[in-house]
């Protein structure tokens, strides 16, 4: 039996983990979990699977939330609350499925209690990667990929010498907009935006994907996950996400990992890893029926952010955390209706002129770094 924490339980990610749990009772326990302020879900998360504690968000919604459920669970808020489910000393993995760089203390705190660490929540790795990878060394602490592509690499590179690898090559969708011009792009709405052509998501990453700023961000995470130089990653367009990414050796030969665009299989395997287990209700993919993959060039002029997100990545010290705190107050303008799409990339660009690089920055520096970066972009935004 593996007992495990989630946080961010009611968004995506977080309610496909549970739908793993349900499929394998005999093989997981949930302990503990966290979400925002979705009460609706939360609710009928605590009642099915009866954790001994859960945090929100706020006050408030605990509050809320106390005087609705019927399972006798403490109620934790706030960072705080993150970290006690974090730090559940009854759980030995941490699904981290939170949203943003808010998850990077609570991986700390899980890596510090000796918790194997399934991680979706790439902001965590892009915003400070070489502490939380060097925390994860020091504390033999293994961390999984939940993410697509990192899951696919990781299978790819299973029982290879990682010396003999001479790129990684992250397949990208193109996102919602992909077939359109950057003038097709002035005034695109929310709505069009949050179209994801192959997968579900939650509403941040969906923005991430149309900007690019998802591959982005990917590229960051791809480097501290497997540490490999930025110019031994590679970002092709493949419409179908079919391959959901692939490494080259030094022979020339090119291993590719497929499957449906599900993602309760990378998640599964984060939690199963070495064995596999049936995923229920998984599609199977049918080749014969997809027939033609396509590749193309990607085309950083049409896609700026996933320049800024190379060049943030290998300037290093704080750039990538401006970048990732640029982008998260950014994209939550946009979905409020503060600012257009194409304004998303310039709020950034401007976040990362402006700053004056720290090397090898503390985790002060990077909370620091984070907060004056969304301070400036809203202020940008007012
Ligand atoms: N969705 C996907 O397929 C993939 C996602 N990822 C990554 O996984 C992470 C989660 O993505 P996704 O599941 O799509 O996101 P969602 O927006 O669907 O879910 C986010 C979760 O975090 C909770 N949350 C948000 N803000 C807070 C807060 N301040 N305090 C506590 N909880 C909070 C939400 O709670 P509530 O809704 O209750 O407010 C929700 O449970 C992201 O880092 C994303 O990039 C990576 C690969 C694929
Ligand atoms: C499912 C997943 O891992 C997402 O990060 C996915 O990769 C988004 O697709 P694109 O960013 O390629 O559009
Ligand atoms: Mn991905």
């Amino acid at each position: 039996m593996k007992y495990i924490s989630v946080l961010g339980a009611t968004g995506s990610i977080g309610t496909q983990t549970f739908e793993v749990v349900r499929s394998h009772p005999e093989e997981f326990r949930i302990t503990s979990f966290s979400f925002g302020s979705n009460i609706r879900i939360g609710k009928e998360l605590i009642e099915e699977f009866q954790p001994k504690f859960v945090s929100v968000a706020t006050k408030e919604t605990a509050e809320e939330l106390k005087r609705t459920i019927q399972h006798p669970c403490l109620v934790y808020y706030g960072e705080e609350g993150l970290l006690e489910v974090a730090s559940d000393p009854d759980s030995t993995i941490l699904v981290n499925a939170v949203m943003g760089s808010i998850g990077l203390i609570p991986t700390l705190a899980a890596i510090d209690e000796g918790k194997t660490i399934a991680l979706a929540n790439k902001e965590t790795l892009v915003t400070a990667g070489h502490i939380v990878m060097d925390r994860a060394r020091r504390n033999q602490v293994d961390i999984l990929p939940v993410d697509s592509e990192h899951s696919a690499i990781y299978q790819c590179l299973n029982g290879e010498k990682k010396e003999e690898m001479s790129k990684m090559i992250l397949t990208a969708s193109g996102g919602s907009f992909r077939d359109k011009s950057r003038q097709d792009l002035q005034g695109v709405t929310v709505k069009e935006a949050l179209n994801h052509p192959n997968w579900s998501m939650g509403s941040k990453i969906t923005i991430d994907s149309a900007t690019m700023m998802n591959k982005g961000l990917e590229v960051i995470e791809a480097h501290w996950f497997f540490d490999t130089p930025y110019d031994d990653i590679e970002v092709v367009l493949h419409r179908e996400s079919v391959i959901h990414s692939m490494v080259e050796f030094l022979d020339g030969s090119i291993i590719a990992h497929l499957g449906t665009p599900d993602m309760k299989v990378p998640i599964q395997y984060a939690l199963t890893h070495p064995e596999r287990l049936d995923v229920q209700g998984g599609k199977r993919l049918n080749l014969v029926d997809i027939g033609t993959l396509h590749f193309e060039k990607m085309d950083t002029k049409r896609f700026p952010c996933l320049a800024y997100a190379f060049e943030a990545g290998r300037t290093g010290g704080t750039m990538p955390t401006v970048l990732n705190a640029a982008n998260e107050a950014a994209v939550d303008a946009f979905l409020k209706g503060m600012i257009s799409f194409l304004e998303i990339e310039k709020c950034i660009e401007s976040a990362m002129n402006r700053h004056e690089v720290i090397r090898k920055p503390s985790l002060d520096e990077i909370y620091e770094v984070d907060r004056t970066t969304r301070h400036f972009v809203q202020t940008l935004n007012v």
